[in-house]
């Protein structure tokens, strides 16, 4: 516990109370003020913070943080005289919140990553790896928060900052070592996890995204590229198999390591380190002009090469010095090559030998990352993955394709009321790419979800599938699933790990995972029992919600 001026000293405070209370803790929903707390009133989108400074205070809240427009409305409501007056509280909330629950993150060594794809999945990668090396990370992201031994479900890919300061006290407590997070890029515009200096931030890629908050690529771009300054982190690893990383390499204003994977996941081997120099930087011998190699001059680089692909994928991860090890993982997909690579590298990056990594999981690199091509079955193989865009579709889709032996069954939907505009590309991408598609309602939210099926069956026309429509997702991936044969792959697109399905007249429980493992135990018993299906009956089942074209 510390007193308000310990929690305020050197920040430039306008008004603070006569009373210079005890603190417990801190937050900035007046719906979670426990006795003893510091409450920060926030201007809000919607409503300012200070409209529940009442509410609050009957809580138990003993001081009131706030801006100008917050001290007005406070003092309205009679509570003029518990209130601390910032300009910006919501950019000091962190710095605040840290000093109350006493730094908890000092003594963790901490991992955030960054990026437009990739992120959940670089966390859980190195969430187990560091498990690998007996430690104790909280894991901190879109999905859930892992932490003092415990797993509740997120609703922030990054928390606000008096929520994650508290979550870090209570991981530390606990006996945690060390942190992975998730860091969006309206995290980073906001302030939410300073004032934490991560041991090493890293960077997966930049592709459109956030506009909405953003406005231009270069804000979001800038969003990002904050992570990578003294304040924030200590040193970075960074992907430069974007233009965007290329970028970041030459603008970071700490220590960088860059890592080349896109080559060798493509199936150029080792392209990337042609030169061979005795210690690799990323402007010796890379692919880039020459303008690029006097950005990268003197910047290490790390570097993927023999990447076989396969129900097991295989890939060589080279440090700068020369040294190498191999691993593997279950994780399909040649972009998981670049999020295997960059939680590898941000590990070793900590001081972990690339020797003792490999020694740690015995080659073997098979996290689950709930919802990310998320591997439920092998014989079909069927997959749940959050895919719920055209390139994320694209790209899951063409990891599959080179990977399956019978058909690609894809079955996908798109959500309500939100980027209408993409839904007959998202027909077009999986009619062109699957063999045979399911067409079903996604997260319909207050829109009426025929229209929607109808959007993606105008893109659907363009491609060569065939395509089934069946409303009921439940139906859809149950049948999906018993109309495969043991050779094709079933790819679940689009809801990932959500447990809840959004639509008129309230929320359903969905969970694509459920539902999928339901129908594969369904053909298991029909398999063991001897009652294997008719072929007939098999077609008769499979024309059900067929859409037929002129
Ligand atoms: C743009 C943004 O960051 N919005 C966040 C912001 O909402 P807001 O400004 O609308 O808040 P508000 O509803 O006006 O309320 C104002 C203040 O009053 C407080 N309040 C409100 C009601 C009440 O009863 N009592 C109370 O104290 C609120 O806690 C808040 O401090 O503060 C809210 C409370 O903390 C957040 O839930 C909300 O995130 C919304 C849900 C959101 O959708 N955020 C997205 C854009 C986001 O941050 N996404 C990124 C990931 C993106 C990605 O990579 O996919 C993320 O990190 O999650
Ligand atoms: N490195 C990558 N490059 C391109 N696409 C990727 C990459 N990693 C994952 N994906 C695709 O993007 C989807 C989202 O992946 P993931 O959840 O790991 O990223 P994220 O950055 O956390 O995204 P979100 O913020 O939407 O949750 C996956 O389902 C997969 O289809």
């Amino acid at each position: 516990m510390i007193r308000l001026s310990e929690a305020v000293e050197d920040l430039q405070v306008h008004v603070v109370p006569e009373a210079d209370p005890l603190l417990c803790g801190v937050t900035a929903n007046s719906r979670r003020v426990v006795p003893g707390d510091l409450f920060a009133a926030l201007p809000g989108e919607h409503v300012h913070g200070a409209k529940f400074a009442g509410a609050a205070v009957a809580a138990g809240a003993v001081a009131i943080l706030t801006d100008a427009a917050g001290l007005k409305q406070a003092d309205e409501a009679g509570l003029a005289e518990t209130c601390v007056v910032m300009d910006d509280p919501a950019a000091e909330l962190g710095l605040v919140a840290a000093r109350i629950y006493g730094e908890p993150a000092r003594s963790l060594r901490s991992f955030g990553v960054t990026g437009t794809n990739g992120k959940t999945t670089t966390a859980y990668i190195i969430d187990y790896l560091l498990r690998a090396l007996k430690r104790k990370p909280a894991l901190i992201g879109t999905v859930e928060l892992r932490l003092a031994g415990r797993t509740v479900p997120a609703t922030l890919t990054t928390p606000m900052p008096a929520d994650l300061q508290r979550l870090l006290r209570e991981h530390a407590d606990w006996g945690g070592d060390s942190l992975v997070m998730e860091v969006s890029s309206h995290a980073l515009a906001q302030g939410r996890t300073d004032p934490i200096c991560f041991s090493v931030a890293g960077f997966t890629n930049l592709t459109q995204d956030h506009l909405d908050f953003h406005k231009t690529m270069e804000n979001y771009y800038a969003a990002k590229r904050s992570l990578f300054t003294p304040a924030r982190c200590a040193r970075g690893v960074v992907c430069i198999d974007d233009a965007w990383g290329e970028k970041l390499v030459g603008e970071a204003q700490v220590p960088v390591v860059a890592l080349r994977v896109s080559e060798a996941a493509r199936g150029g081997g080792d392209a990337a380190g042609a030169a061979n120099s005795a210690r690799d930087t990323a402007g010796s011998g890379n692919t880039a002009g020459e303008g690029k190699a006097a950005i990268f001059a003197g910047v290490p680089l790390w570097r993927v090469s023999e990447v076989r692909p396969g129900v097991r994928t295989s890939f060589t991860l080279r440090a700068p010095g020369g040294e190498e090890a191999s691993f593997s993982t279950n994780l399909p997909g040649s972009f998981n090559i670049q999020n295997l690579a960059l939680a590898l590298v941000m590990v070793a990056e900590s001081g972990v030998e690339l020797g003792e990594l490999a020694r740690a999981t015995n080659g073997k690199i098979d996290p689950v990352v709930p919802g990310r091509m998320e591997v439920l079955s092998d014989y079909p193989r069927v997959i749940v993955d959050f895919a719920h865009n055209t390139a994320a579709l694209e790209n899951a889709m063409g990891a599959l394709t080179s990977t399956t032996r019978g058909r690609l069954i894809v079955l996908t939907g798109s959500a309500g009321e939100r980027d209408a505009d993409k839904r007959p590309a998202m027909g077009e991408a999986v009619a062109k790419a699957a063999d045979l598609v399911y067409i079903t309602d996604d997260d319909p939210h207050d829109e009426d979800p025929d229209g929607i099926r109808r959007d993606l069956l105008r893109g659907t026309a363009r491609g060569t599938a065939r395509v089934i429509e069946i409303a009921d997702r439940r139906q859809a991936i149950a049948q999906a699933i018993a109309q495969a044969a043991p050779d094709d792959t079933v790819l679940l697109a689009g809801r990932g790990h959500e447990t809840k399905q959004p639509m008129r007249g309230g929320e359903v429980d969905l969970d694509d995972r459920v539902e999928a493992r339901r129908a594969i135990a369904v053909r298991q018993e029909a398999e063991q029992g001897g009652t294997p299906r008719g072929k007939a009956e098999k077609v008769a089942e499979e024309k059900q919600g067929e859409i037929t074209r002129d």
